[in-house]
């Protein structure tokens, strides 16, 4: 079934644990936020995982270099999942999979800015990545034009495990899942709602209403 991951893109420890406790009954995966970690550092890593054991928890590292060492560092504060640029050099991807082999846990790599998202998901996959994220960022989903269904095709095209990212919300949640996504993502579908809660709970419905007929 496909897993749902809440991004937390907040900027304070206090703001990402205020509202995981609200979606947290939802949600299979908690994402900490790039801007998050730069801001309050690894400790909201650690504080997080201290406060949902049962969770997997999700270091957006984008790693862009040295991939064992900066992959090591967030598995060390209790991340279960971290991120590298698809873009860069097969080594730092190879180096973050090592890191991942040596303290049990996994690598997402994330497809901002890849020009072929089919391809190079393929490629990575081999190097033993736990699944590929197609993912249009903040940035990207402001242009003219874009549109979340180009990630969810991609995800159909590619036949590796993946995860779609990207504006996901209640009206496109279903086409992620029918598209065999390992993990829908959403972020400002469920920080930016009135009731984060209720916005969960209707995405977490939506999984279930696709997956379970
Ligand atoms: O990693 C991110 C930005 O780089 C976001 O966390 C990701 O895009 C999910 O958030 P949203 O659903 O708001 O797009």
């Amino acid at each position: 079934m496909t897993k749902l991951q809440v991004a937390i893109d907040l900027l304070t420890t206090e703001a990402a644990l205020e509202l995981a406790h609200k979606v947290a009954p939802y949600v299979d995966i908690i994402e900490l936020g790039t801007p998050l970690i730069k801001s309050e550092g690894l400790k909201v890593v650690t504080a997080m995982k201290a406060a949902f054991p049962d969770k997997l928890i999700f270091a957006d590292m984008k790693i862009a270099d040295t991939g064992f060492l900066e992959a090591e560092i967030a598995f060390l504060a209790g991340a279960d999942l971290v991120t590298v640029m698809g873009a860069v050099d097969n080594a730092t991807i190879k180096g973050a999979v090592e890191a991942a082999k040596k303290h049990g846990k996994k690598v997402v790599v994330d497809t901002i800015g890849v020009k072929n998202r089919v391809e190079r998901a393929q490629e990575v996959t081999a190097f033993g990545v736990a699944f590929v994220e197609l993912h249009a960022g903040l940035d990207e989903q402001t242009l003219a034009g874009y549109s979340v269904q180009t990630l969810i095709s991609e995800g159909t095209l590619a036949k590796v495990p993946f995860s779609v990212a990207g504006g996901v919300n209640i009206d496109t949640i279903k086409d992620v899942v029918a598209a065999g996504a390992d993990v829908a993502v959403a972020g400002g579908a469920i920080y930016g709602a009135e009731d984060p809660a209720a916005a969960a709970k209707a995405l977490k419905d939506a999984i279930n209403s696709v997956t379970v007929a």
